[in-house]
C-alpha cells in the first residue's frame, strides 16, 4: 500500500504567468516601448505574425483573473513586472500611472488572500536600454539595481515575494547567441559579458533589497537534467559542456564563485577575465532559489554545433506540443541536485507545465487529460525530493492562461485556463480542476 503524498501545511501553490505574454495594452497609459514589443512587430520573428498587442488582456481584465485564481484555489500569484511601464526610457523618468497597474494589482491580489510574487524582469524591459548596449553593457546591473529599488520601496508592504531575474541564461542565449530573442541579433561575444552583467544586476539588487524591501528575494532558473547518449568520452564531454553551458553557468559563480571552466572551452577566445571584485559581488546571498523544470535532454558529441557542440537525441517517449519529453522524474533530479552541489536555501518550483494541442471549450469543459497526467506525475516527483529533505517550499504550475509564448506565439497553449483569441473568454481546464483538488488535498488525490 502506498502512501498518498502530503505537502506540508505551509506549501504554497500557485500559478505563474509573465507581463509581456498576458497583459496586452502595451502602450497604455504612458508605458514605453519595449525590446519585445519592438521584436514582435518586426516581419519574421514571431509565428503566425503574432505578437502582444492584446495577449490575454490581463491589463485590462486582472479583477477577472484573479476571481479566477479563487475558483481555482491559488494561496500565490507569480507575475512579473513590465519595466517599460514604470521606467518607458528605462532609467531617469517615473511614469505614476504605469507603476500604479501593479499596486492596483497587488492590493486587489492580497484582498483575494492570495500572496503576489513578482519577478522583477521577464525578459520585457524598454527598448532604449537594448539602444544603449543592453545587458553587454556593463552598466546594466545598476540599470537593473535602480528599477528594482522603485519597486522595492513603491510596493513595500504589498509584495514581500520578490525575484530578480526569470531564467538570465534564457535571456543571454536566446538574445545574444541565437538571435531568437532581442536583441535579436546574434552577438557571440557579447553574451558572457551579458551573462556576467545579469548577476551583477541580480546581486545589485538584493543589496538594494536589504536596504529599503521587506520580505524575501530570489533568483529564478531554468534547470534541465543532461544525459549522455552512450559511454563514449566524446559524448560524456559533451555532456559536460551541454550540462556546465544550461546549469552551471549561472549557479556556480552565485553558489560558488566562479563560472565553470567548461565556459573558456565553449567560448574560446570570446571568454573574458572578469574582475575578481565581481565575483564577491555576484555571491550576495539570497533567500530562496526557484527552479523552473520541464523536460531533460539525453546529448551527443556534434562539432559542428557551436558553440556547445552537443546535439540532442530525440528519446522514444512521450513529448508535449513543444517537443519536449516528458520526464517527470528530472524535476526532483534538479531539486536534488541544487540541494547536494549548490545549497540548503529554500527551493520553489517555479514553473512547471505542458503545452499540448487541447481541444476547444465544449459546454464549459476543456479535456486536458495529458496535462493532467504531467501535473500529477511531476507534482509526485516534487513530493518525492521533499521525502529526501529537499527544503521545497512551494509550487508554480505554468501557466494560468493560456498566452503568447514567445517566438511560438499564440499556437502553444501552457494554459490551466484555456484563452480564446481574440475574445478572451477564459474557460478552466480538466487540468485546473484537477490542481484545485491537489491544493484542497494538500496532494492526497495524486
Ligand atoms: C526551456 O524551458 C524553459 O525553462 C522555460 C519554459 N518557459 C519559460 N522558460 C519561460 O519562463 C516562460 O515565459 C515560458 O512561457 C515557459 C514555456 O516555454
Amino acid at each position: 500500500m502506498t502512501t498518498k503524498p502530503s505537502f506540508p501545511a505551509d506549501f504554497l501553490w500557485g500559478a505563474a504567468t509573465s507581463a509581456y505574454q498576458i497583459e496586452g495594452s502595451p502602450l497604455a497609459d504612458g508605458a514605453g516601448v519595449s525590446n519585445w514589443h519592438r521584436f514582435a512587430h518586426r516581419p519574421g520573428t514571431i509565428a503566425h505574425g503574432d505578437h502582444g498587442d492584446t495577449a490575454c488582456d490581463h491589463y485590462r481584465r486582472y479583477e477577472e483573473d484573479i476571481q479566477l485564481m479563487r475558483e481555482l484555489g491559488l494561496q500565490a500569484y507569480r507575475f512579473s513586472i513590465a519595466w517599460h511601464r514604470i521606467f518607458p526610457e528605462g532609467r531617469g523618468r517615473l511614469n505614476p500611472k504605469g507603476l500604479d497597474f501593479y499596486l492596483r494589482l497587488a492590493d486587489a491580489l492580497n484582498n483575494a488572500g492570495i500572496v503576489p510574487c513578482a519577478t522583477l524582469h521577464h525578459w520585457d524591459w524598454p527598448a532604449a536600454l537594448d539602444d544603449q548596449g543592453g545587458w553587454a553593457h556593463r552598466d546594466s546591473a545598476q540599470w537593473f539595481a535602480d528599477y528594482a529599488h522603485t519597486l522595492f520601496r513603491a510596493l513595500d508592504g504589498r509584495v514581500k515575494h520578490w525575484a530578480t531575474l526569470n531564467e538570465p541564461w534564457v535571456i543571454v542565449h536566446a538574445g545574444y547567441i541565437e538571435g531568437a530573442h532581442p536583441p535579436g541579433v546574434p552577438a557571440f561575444a557579447k553574451a558572457p559579458h551579458a551573462a556576467h552583467n545579469l548577476l551583477r544586476g541580480h546581486a545589485l539588487a538584493v543589496q538594494a533589497f536589504r536596504a529599503d524591501g521587506a520580505g524575501q528575494i530570489g533568483l529564478v532558473v531554468n534547470l534541465e537534467p543532461k544525459f549522455a547518449a552512450s559511454a563514449k568520452p566524446e559524448d560524456q564531454a559533451a555532456l559536460a559542456r551541454s550540462h556546465a553551458y544550461m546549469n552551471r553557468w549561472f549557479l556556480d559563480p552565485v553558489f560558488l564563485g566562479g563560472y565553470p571552466e567548461e565556459m573558456a572551452d565553449i567560448f574560446g577566445a570570446d571568454w573574458p577575465r572578469f574582475p575578481e571584485e565581481d565575483f564577491k559581488l555576484i555571491r550576495e546571498p539570497f533567500d530562496f532559489l526557484g527552479i523552473n523544470y520541464y523536460s531533460r535532454t539525453v546529448v551527443r558529441d556534434e562539432p559542428a554545433n557551436l558553440p556547445v557542440r552537443d546535439a540532442r537525441v530525440r528519446q522514444r517517449a512521450e513529448h508535449t506540443a513543444m517537443d519536449w519529453e516528458v520526464f517527470p522524474e528530472g524535476l526532483k533530479t534538479c531539486l536534488t541536485w541544487v540541494k547536494q552541489r549548490y545549497t540548503t536555501l529554500p527551493l520553489y518550483v517555479t514553473e512547471n507545465g505542458a503545452a499540448f494541442a487541447d481541444p476547444p471549450a465544449v459546454a464549459g469543459r476543456v479535456a486536458d487529460p495529458r496535462r493532467v497526467a504531467y501535473l500529477r506525475d511531476h507534482l509526485r516527483a516534487a513530493h518525492a525530493a521533499l521525502a529526501e529533505g529537499v527544503d521545497l517550499k512551494g509550487y508554480f504550475a505554468w501557466s494560468l492562461l493560456d498566452n503568447f509564448e514567445w517566438a511560438h506565439g499564440y499556437g502553444k497553449r501552457f494554459g490551466l485556463v484555456r484563452v480564446d483569441y481574440p475574445t478572451g473568454t477564459r474557460t478552466p481546464k480538466d487540468s485546473a480542476r484537477f490542481y484545485r483538488r491537489v491544493i484542497e488535498s494538500r496532494g492526497a488525490v495524486l
